[in-house]
């Protein structure tokens, strides 16, 4: 269980982030924290993993509580995964999952590359359930693509059996098609290994898909919270204002009409004879 307890966060010039924030997250949901640039969706994230401290409230992972002197303790039960994918990328891909090990593997087996052979297989199991199989294990995170990159990613946070994935934007440097494996992908994951993910996104439509439960910030107040399907349309326009809205859910406003007969004219003028 993951849970906000009236939360309100402060930055130190004044900005004023989160207010009263309260959630309970039970273990093995996928929620999708929607909103707008700027609604307080990665500071509530950075508040799991200690990088934003709260100024009210408190945050606790399975009961204990997320504070300075508990971070040590939390760190590795909580998994993440970014948006610019955060890989070593003169390094492998399993080495790059292995790092996911690091918390609980002394820094002289990092260091020689001196991996126990279990933590390898476990490595190795990983990404192949992420759709890399053995032959892409020793290539170097430069020669692949985007989506490639983003299931190393994925692998990664799960190495250490998170309680938590916390996915900051996971897809927001990919394609729509990538973007909806990648997705697909981490759900499968979560599901496999019984595990949380409170996951950043911008687009509506993937929220709707992928979301067991939407909660929707705006200017850092929850003003929805629930399954997919009751996010209507006032709920979206209320969170992200009525042009965004329509942009976010992928519906384009209708082509003014001079401009559809402009192109008429000049598919007619461009048509062979
Ligand atoms: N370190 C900081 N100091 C001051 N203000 C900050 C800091 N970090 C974030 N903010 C402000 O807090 C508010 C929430 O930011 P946050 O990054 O959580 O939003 P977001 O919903 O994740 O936006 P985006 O989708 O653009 O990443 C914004 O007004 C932002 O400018």
């Amino acid at each position: 269980m993951l849970s906000f307890k009236n939360i309100a966060k402060q930055f130190a010039d004044g900005t004023r982030a989160l207010h009263q924030v309260s959630l309970e997250i039970p273990r093995g949901q996928f929620c999708v924290v929607l909103g707008p640039s700027g609604a307080g969706k990665s500071t509530l994230l950075r508040m799991v993993n200690g990088l934003a401290l709260t100024s009210e409230g408190s945050v606790a992972v399975d009961g204990v509580e997320v504070t300075p002197a508990n971070l040590y303790a939390l760190r590795p039960r909580i998994g993440m995964i970014h948006q610019q994918f955060n890989l070593v990328e003169r390094s492998t891909v399993l080495a790059n999952v292995l790092a996911g090990a690091l918390p609980t593997v002394p820094l002289w087996r990092a260091v020689f590359n001196a991996y126990p052979l279990e933590v390898r297989r476990k490595a190795a199991r990983l990404l192949h359930e992420v759709g890399l199989d053995q032959g892409q294990l020793s290539r170097r995170i430069t020669e692949m693509s985007g989506g490639q990159q983003q299931r190393v990613g994925i692998a990664r946070a799960f190495m250490l059996d998170p309680t938590v994935v916390l996915a900051d934007e996971p897809v927001a440097s990919l394609d729509p098609k990538t973007s909806r494996d990648i997705l697909d992908l981490l759900k499968q994951s979560s599901r496999l290994h019984a595990s949380t993910v409170l996951c950043t996104l911008h687009q509506v439509d993937l929220a709707r898909e992928f979301a067991d439960r939407i909660v929707a910030l705006r200017a850092g107040e929850v003003v929805f919270d629930g399954a997919p399907q009751a996010l209507d349309d006032t709920t979206l326009r209320h969170v992200f204002g009525a042009h965004q809205a329509r942009a976010e859910a992928g519906v384009h406003p209708p082509i003014p009409e001079p401009v559809v007969a402009l192109g008429a004219v000049l598919i007619k003028e461009a048509s062979p004879a």
